[in-house]
């Protein structure tokens, strides 16, 4: 394989779940160009396999690579090998979340030992790292955290396989639970975000000039203050004072949560029904669902969460760990794909940008 091939790690998340599924239907792709160093353990990757090789249909199989082809960081559990019962897929436990922890926390130190250029992430589920005894409200913070930073930003990117435009939509707050939302969101979380989404659009998809759309809080963005006060009280204030921050950048809204999202949903489908010239390059949303609904919608098998403001690449599939059909053989891996694609595509342009300014 040519070394100049970008570096990658690949946690494999929670080994109840499907990312061992989709990790081994995603790297049996020949054309994924890196060099993937995937973080996990040999015996949950094999039992995936074989129960696979049962679950598939056989007059169908997925291509799926076998365990001993994949270049494996291995991750030692003792609490997985000698659990009473072994181990079930779909059926998450401590010892499944505390892998998971530490397969990422091992991608993570490659990446800050600079031994890949970036992290890609398996889904792990919240909950068994809560009984593993890690509070977090997801990987992102955890990553945040190891790398040292408190300004960060969940972003999911998605290309449309219909018309190839691409969808990318900031959180403005993430997991909170939707009662805290209106007091967690003020004006310094909103410059803090939209600054890192500007840098980001800059850096990695090449867009100097962007154009930025900014969804509203309550419905119809309040009706001048008649469904909801925060636009009328500061919010559109802040945006006035925001064009004028970062007057290279064209800042659409407050706009109405229900239409934000009618341009990006024609150009997903590669319908034009006059609101060609509402597209923006970027949408933020303020709040997980807001944002979410509408990118699952049109992308769930395609969508890719990326952390914003790490000193390294992270991407990750935007699924979860399924584990209604964890073991079935029917997951698909599209998401997982495009995770890799993405951080291969983000690691070339910063490698340029790194060469340039050497
Ligand atoms: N990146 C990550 O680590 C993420 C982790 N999660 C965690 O995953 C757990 C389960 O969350 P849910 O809300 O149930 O979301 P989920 O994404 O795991 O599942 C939602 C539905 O989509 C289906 N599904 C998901 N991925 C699929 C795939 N690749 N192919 C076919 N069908 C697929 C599932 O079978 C289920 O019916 C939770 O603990 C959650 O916190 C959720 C989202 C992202
Ligand atoms: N809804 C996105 C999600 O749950 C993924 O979060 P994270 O684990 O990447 O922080």
């Amino acid at each position: 394989m040519p070394s100049d091939l970008p570096r990658l790690a690949l946690s494999m998340g929670d080994p109840a779940g499907i990312g061992p599924e989709v990790i081994l239907k995603a790297l049996a792709d020949p054309d994924l160009a890196a060099q993937i160093t995937v973080v996990g353990h040999r015996r949950c990757f094999e039992q995936t396999y074989g129960q696979l090789q049962t679950a598939q249909n056989p007059s169908r199989p997925a291509p799926l690579l076998h365990p001993d082809d994949l270049n494996l960081l291995e991750v030692e559990s003792f609490a997985v090998e000698s659990a009473a019962p072994p181990m079930v897929l779909g059926q998450p436990t401590a010892a499944t979340g505390q892998l998971s922890f530490d397969c990422l926390n091992q991608a993570i130190s490659l990446a800050l030992d600079h031994q890949v250029a970036g992290v890609v992430t398996g889904p792990i589920a919240k909950a068994a790292w809560s009984l593993a005894g890690h509070r977090y409200p997801g990987q992102t913070e955890l990553l945040a955290e190891r790398a040292g930073v408190t300004r960060f930003g969940m972003m999911f990117v998605a290309t449309s396989p219909h018309s190839h435009w691409q969808l990318r939509t900031l959180l403005a707050t993430t997991h909170i639970p939707l009662q805290s939302v209106p007091q967690q969101i003020t004006p310094e979380g909103l410059t803090q975000k939209l600054a890192l989404l500007i840098e980001t659009l800059h850096q990695d998809f090449g867009l100097s000039r962007p154009k930025i759309a900014i969804a509203g809080l309550n419905p119809h963005s309040g009706e001048q203050g008649q469904l909801g006060q925060e636009e009328v009280q500061w919010m559109e204030d802040w945006l006035r004072a925001m064009g004028q921050q970062f007057p290279q950048v064209t800042l659409t809204g407050l706009i109405p949560p229900d239409t934000m999202w009618v341009a990006p949903g024609q150009a997903w489908y590669g319908q034009s029904r006059g609101f060609e010239g509402t597209l923006h390059d970027a949408y933020l949303a303020l709040y997980h669902d807001q944002g979410l609904i509408p990118v699952k919608l049109m992308a769930f098998d395609r969508a890719v969460n990326t952390t914003l403001g790490l000193p390294f690449i992270r991407t990750s599939p935007d699924h979860g760990t399924a584990f209604d059909i964890a073991g079935k053989g029917i997951a698909n891996p599209q998401s997982m794909k495009a995770a890799l694609e993405l951080a291969i595509a983000q690691a070339h342009r910063r490698a340029a940008v790194h060469l340039g300014a050497g």
